[in-house]
Formats: C-alpha cells, sequence, structure tokens
C-alpha cells in the first residue's frame, strides 16, 4: 500500500496526534476504539490506551475470544493503538516497515499480538495487545535500582522470547529496557514479559541460509547505549548483536548505569563503542553473581553465524532466581532448562562448546601487523627501526640494485621499508615531510611530473613519509585526510572508479590515497578495535585479499579487494608480533611468501 507523500513539521503531526484523544478510531475491519490515554512514544509514532466502544465489526468476534486481550472495570476490551504519522521518518514508502515484520512473524513466545492495522486520517494504526510498564518504568518505580532475582527472571525470560524470535528468522536489532513491557498491571500478565518495537528487527536466515556477512562501517541502527559493537561497527546483524544488547540491558537494571553512559557530540558513537571495546566483562560485571560475567563474556565472544547457546546461558541464570516468590514468571525458561537436561547429551555438547580467542581483555596492546602473498622466487629486503637520516642510504642502495619500495610503515618514529623487485614501477622518488601529514604542494607537483602515490606512512609526530612512483597503471589519484576513517568518502570515490591504493595514519588521524585503473574489481573494508580476524577470514572466503593495512592506536583498518585478473596462488598470510617479526619474514620468503603490507598499531583490545 502506498500513499500520498506528504511533508509535515512534527510540531503539527504532535497537534493532530492530541486530537487523537476521545476519536473514534477504526480500522481493517476492527471495531471502534476510543484513545483514552497516551502510554508512550517513541521515535516513530505514539502508543495509545484504546477502549472498545462499537459492537463487534468484521473480525471482532474472533479477538472477543481472543486470550491476550484484556478488559477494563467494565468488561469493555483494552487494546494499545500504535499511531504511525504518513509522514513520520518510517512511512516514506507506505505503512511502516514494523507492519510487514509482524505479518511475516505471525505469533512468537512474548511478543505482543497485533489484531488490525489500517489506516485512518493522516495516520497508519496498529491495534495490537495492551500491555504494561516497560522494564525501564519499572527501575525509575524501584528507585533505579532492580534485585539481581529480579534482573536474573529478566535474563531468563528474555532469552526465551529472543530464542522463539531467532527460530522465526528475525533479530529483533534494539534490545534494550524501553522495548521490554510487562503485562498490564492487575491482570494475570502482570508478571510477564514482552518484547515490543519491531522497527529494526531483520532477518538473520532467509531460505535456511544464514545472511551474507558484511561490514559498513558508517551504518549504524539501534540505541548506541545498549547497541552491540559490531552494531556499531556497522557489520551485518546477527544472532549475537540481540545478545550483546541483552547482557547490557541486564548490567543497566542491576548496576544503574554503563560505564559509556555520558559522551557527548558527533563522535559518540565512536567514544562509546571505544569504551565497550576497553571494558572486559570482569570490570563491567564486577561485584555482580558471575552468572551476569559469565553471559556476558559468553555473548559478546560470539561469531557472526554461530548459534547461542540459549537454553545454557538461561541454566547460568537459575542459582539466583532461587527466591521463595519470584518477581517475574519465568515458567517457560524453566521448561526449556528441564527439557534439555532430560536430553541432557544436547545439553552437555552446549556446555562443552570450546572455548575461543576472547575478543576483550580490557588490556589494549600494539602490534606490528605484516600481510604475505605467495610470490614466484623475489629480491625482497626490509629495513626497520630506520631513523629519518639513514633512509637514504638503504633506498639508494636498494634502487642501484634494482629495488623499489613496495611499502612503508612507522613505529616511535622511525621507519620501516620494504624493498622489491615485484612492484611495476620504472622510477621513484620519496619525502620526508615534518609538522603536517602529508605534503599538499610537493604530491601535486610529481602528479604532473607523472608520479602517482604509491606508498605512505605517518609517524606519531605527524611526519610522513610519502612514496611516489612511476609505471604504476593508475590514471588519477585523490587523497584524503582526516580525524576519523574516512568511510564516507572512500564509498563516494568507489562510486567514481577509484580504488584505495595506499593507506596511513599519523597519531590518530587518516590519510586514504584512492587512484584510478588500479585492475581492482571490488573493495571492502574491515574496521575494528582490534584485528578483525573473523572479519578477514570470511572476506578470504569470499575471494577478496588484503590490499591495504593501517593503525593507529585505537583501531586498525584493512582494505580487501578482488581483482579482475585473479592470479593463480592467492595465498595470503598475516602475522602479528609484538617485535618486529625479523626471523618470521625470513621463513615465509623460503615458503615463497612475501611482504605485501606492514602496519604498526592497535591489535588487542
Ligand atoms: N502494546 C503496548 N502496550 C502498552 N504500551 C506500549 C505498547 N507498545 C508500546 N508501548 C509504549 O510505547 C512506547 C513506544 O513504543 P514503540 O517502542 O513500539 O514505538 P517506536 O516509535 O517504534 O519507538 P522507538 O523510537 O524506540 O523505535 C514503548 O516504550 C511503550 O512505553
Amino acid at each position: 500500500m502506498r500513499m500520498p507523500q506528504r511533508t509535515m513539521d512534527p510540531i503539527h503531526i504532535l497537534l493532530q496526534l492530541s486530537r487523537v484523544h476521545g476519536a473514534q478510531v477504526q480500522v481493517g475491519g476492527s471495531p471502534a476504539y476510543l484513545p483514552e490515554k497516551k502510554l508512550g512514544k517513541g521515535g516513530f509514532g505514539q502508543v495509545w490506551l484504546g477502549t472498545k466502544i462499537g459492537g463487534p465489526a468484521t473480525k471482532a468476534g474472533k479477538a472477543a475470544k481472543d486470550a491476550s486481550l484484556v478488559t477494563d472495570g467494565t468488561g469493555a476490551q483494552q487494546v494499545a493503538l500504535k499511531f504511525e504519522h504518513y509522514t513520520s521518518k518510517g512511512c516514506t514508502n507506505g505503512p511502516p516497515y514494523e507492519w510487514s515484520v509482524y505479518q511475516q512473524l505471525g505469533e512468537s513466545y512474548g511478543i505482543p499480538k497485533v489484531h488490525y492495522r489500517g489506516s485512518q486520517d493522516d495516520f497508519y494504526v496498529m491495534v495490537m495487545d495492551l500491555l504494561g510498564p516497560s522494564l525501564w518504568d519499572v527501575w525509575n518505580q524501584k528507585n533505579q535500582h532492580l534485585s539481581e532475582a529480579y534482573v536474573a527472571c529478566v535474563a531468563m525470560e528474555a532469552l526465551s522470547i529472543l530464542q522463539a524470535l531467532h527460530l522465526k528468522g528475525y533479530v529483533h536489532g534494539d534490545v534494550k529496557p524501553e522495548n521490554f513491557l510487562l503485562g498490564p498491571p492487575g491482570s494475570s500478565k502482570e508478571k510477564k514479559l514482552f518484547l515490543v518495537d519491531l522497527g529494526l528487527a531483520v532477518k538473520w536466515k532467509d531460505r535456511n541460509l544464514h545472511v551474507r556477512y558484511d561490514q559498513k562501517p558508517d551504518d549504524f541502527r539501534g540505541t548506541v547505549r545498549y547497541a552491540s559493537v559490531h552494531a556499531h561497527l556497522g557489520r551485518v546483524t546477527s544472532r549475537r548483536d540481540d545478545l550483546e544488547s541483552l547482557a547490557y540491558t541486564l548490567l543497566f537494571l542491576l548496576k544503574g548505569r554503563l560505564p559509556w553512559q555520558g559522551y557527548q557530540g558527533q563522535n559518540k558513537g565512536y567514544w562509546v563503542c571505544r569504551k565497550k571495546m576497553q571494558t572486559s566483562a570482569e570490570v563491567l560485571c564486577r561485584m555482580c553473581h558471575n552468572a551476569f560475567r559469565d553471559f556476558t563474556d559468553t555473548v559478546v565472544n560470539l561469531k557472526f553465524e554461530e548459534d547461542p547457546a540459549y537454553t545454557r546461558y538461561i541454566a547460568m541464570f537459575e542459582p539466583i532466581v532461587n527466591t521463595p516468590e519470584r518477581p517475574l514468571q519465568i515458567d517457560t525458561a524453566l521448561r526449556s532448562i528441564v527439557g534439555q537436561k532430560r536430553g541432557r547429551s544436547e545439553f552437555d555438547a552446549e556446555a562443552e562448546a570450546p572455548p575461543g580467542k576472547k575478543v576483550r581483555s580490557g588490556m589494549g596492546a600494539k602490534q606490528w601487523i605484516t600481510v604475505y602473498n605467495r610470490h614466484a622466487p623475489m629480491k625482497q629486503r626490509y629495513h626497520y627501526n630506520v631513523n629519518t637520516s639513514r633512509l637514504l642510504v638503504h633506498v639508494q642502495k636498494g634502487w642501484e640494485d634494482g629495488l623499489y619500495i613496495s611499502s612503508v610503515a612507522s613505529c616511535a618514529n622511525l621507519w620501516a621499508i620494504v624493498m622489491d623487485a615485484g612492484t611495476e614501477f620504472t622510477q621513484q622518488i620519496y619525502k620526508v615531510h615534518y609538522n603536517s601529514f602529508l605534503p599538499k604542494e610537493w604530491i601535486m607537483e610529481k602528479w604532473e611530473e607523472g608520479y602517482y602515490i604509491t606508498a605512505v606512512a605517518g609517524s606519531d609526530n605527524t611526519s610522513s613519509l610519502v612514496v611516489m612512483s612511476k609505471g604504476t597503471r593508475f590514471t588519477q589519484q585523490s587523497y584524503k585526510v582526516s580525524d576519523s576513517f574516512p568511510f564516507e568518502w572512500i564509498k563516494k570515490k568507489w562510486r567514481e572508479g577509484f580504488f584505495v591504493t595506499a593507506m596511513a595514519t599519523a597519531n590518530c588521524q587518516w590519510a586514504v590515497i584512492m587512484s584510478r585503473t588500479t585492475g581492482v574489481l571490488s573493495q571492502c573494508v574491515e574496521l575494528d578495535f582490534h584485528y578483525p580476524s573473523e572479519g578477514i577470514h570470511k572476506r578470504w572466503d569470499a575471494g577478496f585479499r588484503i590490499s591495504c593495512a593501517a593503525s593507529t592506536h585505537d583501531q586498525s583498518a584493512f582494505i580487501l579487494s578482488q581483482y579482475k585478473r585473479s592470479f593463480q596462488d592467492e595465498t595470503q598470510e598475516t602475522l602479528r608480533t609484538s617485535q618486529f617479526p625479523t626471523t618470521h619474514i625470513k621463513e615465509k620468503w623460503d615458503n615463497d611468501l612475501y611482504l605485501l603490507g606492514i602496519a604498526y598499531g592497535k591489535t588487542v583490545s
């Protein structure tokens, strides 16, 4: 269904919504409802309490028998009415996206039922089960503190709800205290937990296949405080993201505060994500029952496609909820543990999942990152810990021997250079520039003479080493220096037919060089606050190979390319070492693996 496109300012929409009060609402064959009171609002619309006034319309007979509907003191049915204006941001192409999710999902444990949907006046209206306060409201009512037993019950039920949702192929995408609601007060469901707001839900599985891995570092969806690190970094959403957000939700309810609250400004997402990466589960869950630490530690380490062990996670919280009167209804969660224990072998298999490498140690470390490609035997040399004054000696010797600089890096204000016979260059020059990252005038001058930038490095004191060569296939070049990874600019240049051909960092600044006519078919980026091992492996499996790497004190970025002409042997390996890997390089040479790139920076969080 497509609706006329109109734009209306938010104040006007609010004014119109205020008139909803007392107006009769009847949509999609529903009975008539009287919107009586605003229950809540979100970024997309407003939710009102609706009381049935008219006699049953087409489907009302069915609805009246629906056990999920509640009634007021006089026996009149009560529902929640979710209004979204035609011009609101989620409705530019027709009815809210959330409608289609509810429709495809059907019924799912712990998700309120939608009874009718339709449009009236300038609004899309969804008629759904009436629920009660959110966990955010409860937390506020209880002086911003909930007991361990309460939060453990939330954990167990929330896991059952997410398990059911995931089983249907959906990920919620915005798990947070505001989206968990209890049943209506005074009703039989007042201690039951529900999950609302499917506006950001996406499929993690389609026709029995897991969605494909990708990372678009500027593509953030969700709520900054509770978002998973992968969501911050723009990775395709999968089940692990809901579970990481659940861990943050539980810790917020328990401790009243998360360590990344309080950041403001344009770069808020970056700082919050950085802090999440720096905070180990041990520190995050200090003074809490071990179950919270174990759950958090497990879910932040889940792989993109990994099947979460929901029942094992639920069982982690069981010892905390053995109180005489449970604050929440957790029968379904408890039943799932009993069921699993009966089928013991499956439960044990889940419990014995081998521990992988931990991604957040809380003790960041910098390392050398070296990338190797298989190549027919050739001369290759490296020099490291080189002072600017000693550079010329090494470079000149290399040039005399027919070698050209293929990559450069910097560590502790000293340079590392790799020279080899594997380049296509015919002439080369270089410049060390002080006090600003790249020497603009010099680069422009050399571009005029037919040189292109082929390698670049920046040091901690913001000097740079720029290498320009002739004999490349490039026909045009452009570069950008920026304080954050310039993905927006890279995307723009990709659209213009440029590809990243060199990259460097100086302090926390990035310099990205992009060229036209490169032999590259397509490119992608892996950016993370540590070495993105899983992402690189996924890209390798998809036929991409690392072509550039650079690293700041905080982040590492890898550009991976797919080439028009595939090479005979596409073997590529990476190595991370705290010292410059002199012995390893020699071992690699013995196996015909040659340095493709080097970088020094953050690899461990
Ligand atoms: N079925 C319901 N019964 C009672 N109250 C509800 C119901 N659904 C939502 N609410 C209230 O309305 C608020 C907003 O609802 P919802 O999150 O669905 O809206 P949204 O505009 O999609 O929000 P967001 O900006 O978080 O995406 C909820 O936080 C809750 O307080």
